[in-house]
């Protein structure tokens, strides 16, 4: 077996899919690579005191991961893999410390709902390669001081939640998904894939990555801001005929674009919508985020259905309808938090 090039790897923004990735790969890789983390606030205080408590689903015990963890990117060397937990919005203010994280060959591997940022990077399909989100990316900083072309694309189907400083609950056994943007195969993803598999993550590699991102956001367009307005848990949803009806039409609005950008999307809504009434009583990661006062991750998820629909010309009334709506919620929620 060819050792791997990632010795040094660093987890940005250890949050609930970030700091699970991070125990896993601290007690799955021991002595084979340094794992570091980004974080901040109690959460850093309860990492840094007693590592990273990871209750997987159905667990009677947690995994207990000790990291060496940070709040300031500067007291670490630089890194062969960045991996960033962050949400979409919190990108832009981290870029001075990731930047600092770089050498000429790291890679960065970003777990994220929604479109991201680098989506039309060395993109065939949609008739706009290279086209820049200034919504996802304002001024091109991540664009710029980060670089699409190190860029690991990762689509999570992983419930998780931080449920106290330095404790990361899983609500099921969870799938990664990785891609390039350029959909090849590269020896990278290859093994930062293997890494990822031997710490006991179930990972696979789509030369479709966007196609991926598509299908993923059919159910986070709907659900999360769905639940930050009613604070419905995602069974709670599925179990109300107007509001899963709202997320049919939702999913409807997202395949279209989808495919006006060229992307395949296998599942159809009525599957994709069974699948979701097996998902059970999960919060959301936006519902987790209203509750605890912090911004909404509106941008990735909503706003850019109801931007590249207009870029397509596709109609997207629910999507602007929820979209006033959870952004208006947004306002109130931050207000009210001061
Ligand atoms: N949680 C889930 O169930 C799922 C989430 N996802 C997606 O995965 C991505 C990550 O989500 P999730 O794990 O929930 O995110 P979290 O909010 O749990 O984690 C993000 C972490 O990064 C920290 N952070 C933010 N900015 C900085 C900074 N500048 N410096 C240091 N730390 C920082 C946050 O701190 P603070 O709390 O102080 O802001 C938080 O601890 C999102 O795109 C999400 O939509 C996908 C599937 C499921
Ligand atoms: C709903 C869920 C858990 C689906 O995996 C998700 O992606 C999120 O909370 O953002």
């Amino acid at each position: 077996m060819t050792p791997s090039p990632f010795k040094n790897i660093c987890i940005y923004g250890a949050g609930a899919l970030g700091g699970a990735i991070a125990a896993k790969l601290a007690l799955g890789l021991g002595e084979q690579a340094r794992i570091s983390v980004i974080a901040r606030g109690a959460h850093l205080d309860g990492i840094r005191k007693q590592g990273i408590h990871l209750w997987e689903a159905e667990a009677d015990k947690p995994l207990v991961a000790q990291v060496t963890a940070t709040a300031d990117a500067a007291e670490l060397p630089p890194q062969d893999l960045v991996i960033t937990g962050l949400k979409g919005h919190q990108l832009g203010a981290a870029v001075p410390g990731i930047a600092k994280l770089l050498h000429a060959g790291t890679r960065v591997m970003m777990i994220l709902n929604g479109i991201p940022w680098w989506y039309f990077h060395r993109d065939q399909q949609s008739g706009h390669a290279e086209l820049q989100m200034e919504e996802l990316d304002p001024n091109g900083d991540l664009w710029r001081s980060i670089g699409p072309e190190r860029v690991i694309g990762c689509v999570a189907y992983q419930g998780a939640e931080v449920i106290n400083p330095g404790e990361i609950e899983l609500s099921n056994k969870g799938h990664f998904i990785l891609g390039e943007p350029s959909g090849e195969t590269s020896g990278d993803i290859e093994a930062i894939a293997a890494l990822l598999k031997q710490a006991g993550v179930n990972i696979s590699i789509s030369p479709r990555i966007r196609d991926e991102i598509w299908s993923k956001l059919m159910g986070n367009a709907a659900f999360n801001p769905i639940s930050a307005l009613t604070r419905a848990r995602m069974s709670g949803i599925m179990a109300n005929p107007a509001l899963s009806t709202m997320v049919g039409e939702v999913m409807h609005e997202v395949k279209a674009v989808a495919e006006a950008l060229g992307s395949q999307i296998a599942i159809s809504i009525e599957e994709r919508l069974e699948r979701s009434r097996h998902i059970g009583p999960v919060r959301t990661s936006m519902l987790q985020d209203l509750l605890a006062g912090k911004a909404l991750e509106i941008t990735p998820l909503v706003g850019t259905v109801v931007s590249l629909g207009k870029l397509t010309g596709v109609p997207t009334p629910t999507s602007a309808t929820i979209l006033a709506l959870v952004t208006q919620l947004d306002q109130e929620n931050l207000r009210a938090a001061e």
